[in-house]
């Protein structure tokens, strides 16, 4: 459903990536993995119409959408949990979930079963969370926009243990359930659960792909670029 070829993007006069190449097939649940720096968010954002690339591809459904706006991206089915957690601080929880909301089968009631704490403090004001019930909102958030290909770019970082489990639980029910996800993160114990492939990004370019057994079967790939 996504297919990135040759991207070229950056910032300014530095450009970061080089030569990126990524798919993701309907169901298919990926990660985009590599060393701090290497362009993992720069990909994410230059998929999402958040920077313009300048050159190579991204097909949606075949389409080709490189240098749409992000809005255009969203309507044609991805939907972002971006890289630190942001709500509209004045609102509450139920109306950050439904402002961006669209009809489907993510509805209030599915992502309240999915995330009961946000239900019990819907009334709340979000600048009022902690980060935890923060993070779950804004995926719950992302959900609610019934994206064909979900994003998540750090999702998990900085949160206590307790709370990172709920996220990865909620994601090997949401892979359990077809959905199709590109998952950044560090914690490659927990991404083996629900994780199908791999994809290492070293310097701006998909350097390995593979699938979570391959990887831990080759220790040399983790040091050399993982840095685990
Ligand atoms: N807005 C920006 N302006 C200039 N340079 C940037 C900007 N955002 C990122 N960079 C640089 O681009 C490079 C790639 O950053 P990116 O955020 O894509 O890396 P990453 O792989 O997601 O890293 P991390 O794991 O640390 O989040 C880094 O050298 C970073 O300093």
């Amino acid at each position: 459903m996504l297919e990135v070829r040759g991207l070229q993007a950056g910032y300014g006069l530095s450009q970061v990536l080089f030569d990126m190449h990524l798919s993701i097939e309907q169901g298919q649940v990926v990660s985009l993995i590599g060393r701090n720096g290497m362009g993992k968010t720069t990909t994410v954002k230059s998929i999402m119409g958040l920077l313009k690339p300048s050159a190579g591809s991204v097909l949606i459904h075949g389409r080709e959408m490189r240098g749409a706006p992000s809005y255009r991206i969203a309507q044609a089915g991805l939907g972002l949990v971006p890289e630190g957690r942001r709500g509209f601080a004045s609102l509450s929880v139920r109306e950050n979930l439904l402002a961006t909301a669209t009809r489907g089968k993510w509805d209030l009631a599915r992502v309240y079963q999915l995330f009961p704490r946000l239900q019990e403090r819907q009334d709340q004001l979000s600048k009022t969370l902690s980060g935890g019930e923060q993070q779950m909102m804004v995926v719950a958030r992302a959900l609610l926009t019934n994206p064909q290909l979900l994003i998540l770019d750090e999702a998990t970082e900085g949160l206590a243990p307790i709370i990172r489990e709920t996220i990865w639980s909620c994601l090997a029910s949401l892979k359990a359930e077809g959905e199709t996800i590109l998952v950044i993160d560090k914690n490659l114990k927990e991404m083996a659960r629900v994780v199908d492939c791999h994809h290492i990004i070293e310097k701006g370019r998909q350097v390995w792909s593979g699938t979570p057994a391959q990887l831990a079967q080759a220790p040399q790939l983790s040091q050399r670029y993982l840095g685990v």
